[in-house]
């Protein structure tokens, strides 16, 4: 049987850096929210572990390094289970972007794989797979809105109910920016909480801490920002994670498609995703 599941882009509406740790790792504040479309994930029995890719971004992906498959034998050799896994990846969302493509992916490895094997995909062992493969991981595995603290990995559920469906774009200028500089050109600041309570309330009185980092290695991010802020209709504009990848929630679905047709007339060479938010 063909088992199939999204691999949801992943926005951080709002993400506070609050402290640099030893490790190297830093201390966040993150509100978490998904998009309904994503990259698509099928699974079927087969010899072995294997990995067949396509889709527009497929390309640089190829390896055993896939996070797909780190995640597959993660969660073989934690419940003892043999191999027999054939992955299709259909990979639509831009690599090393601010959406977690990779983190998504692997989230939607292990929820497969917990379909296929009767677990419960929200069991302890799975958020410590999860945890293991990245940070992003945990709060991709649920791909719900949510608050996430520590790494972004120590998720605290809260109600993202006035959030869900609404209609979001994503744009991304094109070259990719890796998590770790952005996080190293972070200026060490602390900039102060992340408000609790209502979610879209959270988010508007949020920022993006790496934001500032990320347009100093990437300037066109700018850009995008600023395109974005020029539309009608928008009630929130940021850059999610470490970007490039900006995005803007709308009032209706109308402005939603305004703003995309007008990007896509004026910055034919940058990447868009309409969707809503799940
Ligand atoms: C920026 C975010 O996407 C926001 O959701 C995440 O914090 C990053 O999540 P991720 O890509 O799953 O992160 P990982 O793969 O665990 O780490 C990539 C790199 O990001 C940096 N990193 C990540 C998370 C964190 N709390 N502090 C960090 O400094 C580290 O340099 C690490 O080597
Ligand atoms: N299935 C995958 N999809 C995307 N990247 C992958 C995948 N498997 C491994 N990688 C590697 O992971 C790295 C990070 O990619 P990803 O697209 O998850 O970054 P990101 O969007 O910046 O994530 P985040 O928002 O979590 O920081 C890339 O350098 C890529 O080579």
């Amino acid at each position: 049987m063909l088992l199939a599941e999204t691999g949801h882009a992943k926005i951080n509406l709002a993400l506070h850096v609050r402290s640099r740790g030893a490790d190297g790792y830093h201390a966040l504040e993150t509100l978490f929210a998904f998009a309904e479309d994503g990259d698509r994930l099928t699974l079927a029995e087969g010899e072995g572990l294997s990995l067949d890719l396509s889709g527009p971004f497929a390309g640089p992906l190829a390896g055993d390094d896939n996070l797909v498959l780190r995640a597959a034998r993660a969660f073989l050799d934690r419940f003892g289970l043999p191999a027999g896994a054939a992955f299709g990846l259909d990979k639509r969302l831009p690599v090393a972007s601010g959406i977690g493509g990779g983190s998504a992916d692997a989230a939607a490895a292990l929820r497969l794989l917990c379909r296929r094997h009767d677990i419960h995909p929200t069991a302890p062992e799975l958020m410590a797979i999860a945890a293991s493969l990245g940070a992003d991981v945990p709060a991709c595995l649920v791909s719900r809105t949510m608050r996430g603290e520590g790494r972004g990995d120590a998720l605290v559920p809260i109600d993202g109910e006035g959030l869900s469906g609404m209609a979001l774009l994503l744009v991304n200028p094109g070259p990719p920016l890796a998590t770790g500089p952005v996080f190293r050109a972070w200026d060490g600041r602390d900039r102060g909480v992340l408000a609790r309570g209502d979610a879209l309330e959270t988010a508007l009185a949020g920022r993006n801490d790496l934001e500032p980092p990320a347009r100093m290695l990437l300037p066109a991010i700018g850009a995008v920002l600023e395109r974005l802020a020029g539309q009608a209709g928008t009630r929130l504009v940021r850059m999610s994670g470490s970007g490039a990848t900006c995005f803007a929630l709308f009032e209706d679905e109308a402005a939603r498609d305004a703003a995309d047709r007008d990007i896509a007339r004026a910055e034919p060479g940058w990447w868009r995703l309409a969707t809503r938010l799940r």
